[in-house]
Order: C-alpha cells, then structure tokens, then sequence
C-alpha cells in the first residue's frame, strides 16, 4: 500500500515582475491530504480554489511554498511516471498511431519495439481498444481518445494516477460510460488516486472521498466518505445510483457546501 501525503503544504505564486511583494498569490493554504493506493480521492471547489494547482504540487511540476509532499515517506521532487497524469485535453502525439502513443514511454525507457508495441497491445486491451491500435489520433472519437491517454498513463505503472478533469471535454453519453470505465482500470490498476473535476455528481460517484475545496486562499474545508463507487464496482448501473435518494441527498448537501463560500455555480 502507497501513500501520497501533503502535510502543511502552502503555495505562493510569484508577483508578476516590477510589483514587488505586493502581487504575491497565497493559492493553497495548509493543505492536509492523505491519499492511499485503495482510495479514489476527488477534489472540487469553485473556479480558481486552487484544485489544478493541487494536481500540479501532486505531479511534482510545482513546488510547495512551505510545507512537504511525499510518496511512502519520500519527498517528491519533481515529475516522475510513478505519479501519471491525465488532462482534460489528452495530450497525445498526434502524428503516431494508438499503439505507439501508449509505446511511447517505453521507448523512453529503451524497450525494444516488438516488445513495447505487445506491451502496448495488452493495454489497449485493457481499455477495450484492442482494435483501435493503428488508427491515428484524429480518427478517434474523444471517450476513444480519453481511453488512450489513460493507457498510456498506465504504461509506467504508477502508484498514483494524477486525473485533472480527464473527463471534462466529453458529451454527457460518453462521460457517464466513461466514469464506469475509469472507476473499473483505477480498481484493476491498484494505483491510488487523485481526481480534480468541476462536477458534484462525478465526484460523488468516483470518489472514495471527495474533498472540497474553499477559494482565496485554497483551504479543504470538508471532507466526505462516499460509497457509491462501491456499488458500481459490484454492479449497479450508474443511472440507478444517481437515482437513489442518499446520492441526492449528499449532491445537495455538497452543493450547499461549495456554494456557502461561492456566487458562481458549478456544473451539476
Ligand atoms: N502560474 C500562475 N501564476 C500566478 N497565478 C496563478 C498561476 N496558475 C494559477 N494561478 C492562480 O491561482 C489560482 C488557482 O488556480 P487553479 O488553476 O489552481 O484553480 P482551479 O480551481 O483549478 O480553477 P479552474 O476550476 O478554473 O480550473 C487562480 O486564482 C489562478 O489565477
């Protein structure tokens, strides 16, 4: 079992140059987090809370004003794919194919090519795209496109996958078969995780906690156990867990909490 821990973390962007002092941004303040490999732990928060700043102290390509973040007792010190990051657009090369987009970080790591392409197989495999492996990028459709980044995140192995909205860009069909996807490889996988997302209902049908997030500065203010991702894993659709009446009693009561410290609303 890993464990990702932020203890006491603050973050303080720069002033922009010729403002001194004065421009300084406390953006994350205190931050406490623990996140074990058997939790999916999701992050949400107003616009501008801090949550992506959060993701990007996790990732390593930040780091912390004060304050530490470890792996298992180990500082982190800068990216490295045992921590994998997924974005909301996926980032992949658009001149290979499917197959050597999830290659890739093996070619980094000197894997011979029949090798990393049979790697590569095995986890398009894994995300059901075991047909998709020559197509190029463009001829993917967005959730397919999602899938490959996802594998290619899971090429390393990590022991914590780093999800900023990975979901965002997609129509609301795909999501919700893509939500089921994501909750079925993080169980397979083992890894822990951290997911960032604007939507209540995804956090509260992914997240083995979902944390929120108060603006200026970044400070949790409340954290909640949640179960739901439980019930999907056993089985039940996901249109019948968002029905149940404690799904919606919990999506109001977290929607009360984000909204005590907001004007803005969030998406649903
Ligand atoms: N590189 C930077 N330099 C200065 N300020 C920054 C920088 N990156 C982010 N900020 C500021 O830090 C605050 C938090 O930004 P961040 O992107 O972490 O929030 P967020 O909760 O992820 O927002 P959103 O939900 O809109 O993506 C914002 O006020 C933002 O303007």
């Amino acid at each position: 079992m890993s464990v990702l821990t932020f203890r006491n973390v603050s973050l303080r962007y720069p002033a922009r140059p010729g403002r001194g002092s004065a421009g300084e941004k406390l953006v994350l303040d205190t931050i406490n987090l623990q996140i074990a490999s058997n939790e999916l732990v999701a992050v949400i928060g107003r616009s501008g809370s801090g949550k992506t700043s959060l993701l990007n102290l996790a990732a390593g390509f930040l780091d912390p004003s004060a304050g530490t973040i470890t792996v298992d007792g180990e500082p982190v010190r800068g990216p490295d794919a045992d921590r994998a990051v997924v974005f909301q657009d996926d980032a992949l090369y658009p001149w290979l194919d499917a197959r050597d987009n999830i290659a890739f970080p093996f070619k980094l790591k000197g894997v011979p090519l029949a090798e990393r392409r049979a790697r590569a197989d095995t986890l398009l495999d894994r995300v059901g795209l075991a047909n998709a492996g020559d197509r190029r990028i463009w001829e993917l459709s967005g959730g397919m496109r999602q899938r490959v980044g996802i594998a290619r995140a899971l090429a390393a192995e990590p022991r914590f996958l780093l999800l900023d909205e990975p979901l965002g860009a997609l129509d609301a069909l795909t999501r919700t078969r893509m939500q089921e996807f994501l909750l079925r490889i993080k169980a397979e996988s083992g890894a822990g995780a951290l997911l960032i997302t604007h939507s209540i209902e995804e956090a509260l049908l992914l997240g083995t906690r979902v944390v929120v997030l108060s603006p200026n500065p970044g400070r949790l203010t409340a954290e909640i156990e949640a179960g739901f991702n439980a019930e999907v894993l056993n089985g039940a659709s996901v249109a019948a867990v968002k029905a149940s009446p404690l799904f919606k009693r919990m999506h109001a009561g977290l929607t009360g909490l984000i909204h005590a410290t907001s004007d803005e609303e969030m998406a649903a």
